[in-house]
């Protein structure tokens, strides 16, 4: 019998701009993924052999690496924040679009950062802030969060915040003003690396309908 095929999907924002990708590719969980009051994490599909698992999108990516599941949809944060050598990212699947930025209070955001040799910043991202600041050659000592970094200015955490933006009213109703872009992000399908070559004959077809699916999305649009 061949092994199931797992594809891990994040259970926040994504998860409702995925769905419909998922469907154009010809995956659709069962009705027990769509009950709320259900505690399951692994659903089966409408296709033999496929199970669907829902995890917190940082874990998407972990889940891949280590095999455990073999195809993800996840951020482009969270893949280049890892920096896992095991997976392989295809194809952008064109949703999830937002931006990680550097964000501080208004009244600070016109001091010159280039004349700093240290900063502290609060994020959810400490290796990509520590490299966005690397390259100015600016050591960040990064405070981890998971969320609500917004909060850090205010209560004397950090100055300066790394985090996702997208229309910025999270930053603007807690006083902050974004003052570098650090990288463009969009959701990518990932596939692990050992996964794409032990299974060439089911997982590369799929990559493909994902490929089309994105295509369609895109000329619908
Ligand atoms: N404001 C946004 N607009 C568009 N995409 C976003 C936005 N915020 C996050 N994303 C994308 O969605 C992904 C998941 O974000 P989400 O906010 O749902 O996660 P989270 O709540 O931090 O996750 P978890 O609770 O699992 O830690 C991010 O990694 C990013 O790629
Ligand atoms: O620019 P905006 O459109 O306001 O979006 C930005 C917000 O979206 C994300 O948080 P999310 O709402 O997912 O909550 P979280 O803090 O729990 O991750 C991100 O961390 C920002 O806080």
């Amino acid at each position: 019998m061949t092994a199931p095929l797992i594809i891990a999907v994040p259970k926040g924002r994504i998860l409702d701009e995925a769905l419909p990708l998922l469907a154009r590719a010809g995956i659709e969980p069962d009705a027990e993924f769509h009950d709320k009051k259900s505690r399951a994490l692994r659903f089966a599909t409408n296709q033999p052999g496929t199970s669907i698992i829902r995890v917190r999108a940082f874990d998407v990516a972990t889940f891949v690496a280590h095999g455990a599941a073999q195809i993800g949809i996840v951020g482009s944060d969270v893949i280049e924040e890892f920096d896992y050598s095991q997976i392989y990212a295809p194809v952008d699947l064109n949703i999830g679009h937002c931006r990680l930025s550097v964000a501080e209070p208004v009244e600070t955001a016109s001091e010159d950062e280039a004349a700093m040799s240290h900063v502290r910043v609060a994020t959810k991202y400490p290796h990509l802030t520590r490299r966005h600041y690397e390259a100015q050659g600016i050591q960040a000592e990064c405070v981890k969060l998971n969320g609500a970094m917004e909060l850090a200015p205010s209560l004397g955490l950090s100055r300066r915040i790394v985090d996702l933006v997208s229309s910025g009213a999270t930053l603007k109703a807690n006083g902050l003003v974004e003052t570098s872009v650090i990288m463009q992000i969009s959701a990518r399908l990932i596939v692990n690396r050992a996964a794409f070559k032990m299974r060439a004959a089911e997982i590369v077809p799929l990559v493909e309908r994902f490929r089309n699916a994105v295509g369609a999305g895109n000329a619908a649009a």
